[in-house]
C-alpha cells in the first residue's frame, strides 16, 4: 500500500451507542481532511480512532507511514503538558518521548512559530487558554510527524493565531505531511477536502 490513510466502512460506537457508521475516505501526502458537523456527531471520536486510541466497531483503518518520520502527532482537547514545568521544558519532555533527537532541536523554532518564544520559561499552568492551544500546536509542529490529528485546533485562538495555524498546516502539507482537522470553526487550508459528519439516523 502507498503512504497514506485509508478508511473503509468505518463505524464507531461509544457508551453502547453507534456514533457513526460506514465512513470511507482516504488521505495521502500533501492532503488535509476537514471533519465538520454538529456537537456530538463524532468528530473527536474519528480523531481518536485515527490516533489508535479507540478501536473501530466496524470497517478498517489502514495507515502506511514512512520510516523517516514519527507516524502521528495528536492535538487533543487537553494540551497534555505538565502544568508545573516551564513551557520550553514541557515541550522538550515530549520531544524526548517522541524519540527523535531533532524533535528537541525543533522545540525552540516551533515555539517561535506559534509566537510563544517569549514565554518558554513560564510554567504551563500560567498560560492563557489560547496560549495553551498554541503550545499544544508547537508540540505537534516539533514532532515532525507525518500525520497531524488536530481536534478543534482553533478553539480559543484569536485571528492572528488562527492565521498562523493555517500557515503551519499549509507548510506541513507542502512538506508531504497529512492532516485530519476536526473543527467547528472555519479554517482555510489549501486543497482541503471536507468530511461532513451528519449523525446516524
Ligand atoms: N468516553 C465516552 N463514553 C461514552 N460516550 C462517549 C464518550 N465520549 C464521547 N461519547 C459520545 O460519543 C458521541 C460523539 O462524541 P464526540 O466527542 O466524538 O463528538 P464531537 O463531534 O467531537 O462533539 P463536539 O463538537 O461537541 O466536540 C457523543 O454522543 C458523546 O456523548
Amino acid at each position: 500500500m502507498s503512504v497514506g490513510l485509508v478508511a473503509t466502512g468505518l463505524g464507531a460506537r461509544r457508551g453502547g451507542r453507534t456514533v457513526f457508521a460506514d465512513l470511507s475516505f482516504s488521505l495521502h501526502p500533501g492532503e488535509a481532511l476537514l471533519v465538520t458537523g454538529p456537537n456530538g456527531v463524532g468528530k473527536s471520536t474519528l480523531i481518536r480512532l485515527c490516533a489508535g486510541l479507540l478501536q473501530p466497531a466496524a470497517g478498517t483503518l489502514d495507515y502506511t507511514a514512512t520510516p523517516d518520520r514519527p507516524p502521528v502527532a495528536l492535538l487533543a482537547e487537553a494540551a497534555a503538558l505538565d502544568g508545573e514545568l516551564p513551557l520550553g521544558e514541557a515541550l522538550r519532555f515530549w520531544a524526548r518521548l517522541d524519540g527523535r533527537a531533532d524533535a528537541i532541536d525543533r522545540v525552540a523554532t516551533a515555539l517561535a512559530e506559534v509566537d510563544l518564544a517569549a514565554l518558554s520559561t513560564v510554567p504551563v499552568r500560567l498560560l492563557s487558554t489560547g496560549q495553551r492551544r498554541r503550545a499544544a500546536l508547537a508540540r505537534v509542529v516539533a514532532s515532525g510527524a507525518l500525520l497531524w490529528l488536530l481536534d478543534e485546533p482553533a478553539n480559543g485562538l484569536d485571528a492572528a493565531a488562527t492565521a498562523r495555524l493555517e500557515v503551519l498546516v499549509e507548510r506541513h502539507l507542502e512538506q508531504g505531511g497529512m492532516a485530519i482537522v476536526a473543527t467547528h470553526l472555519p479554517l482555510r487550508l489549501p486543497g482541503m477536502r471536507t468530511l461532513a459528519l451528519g449523525g446516524v439516523a
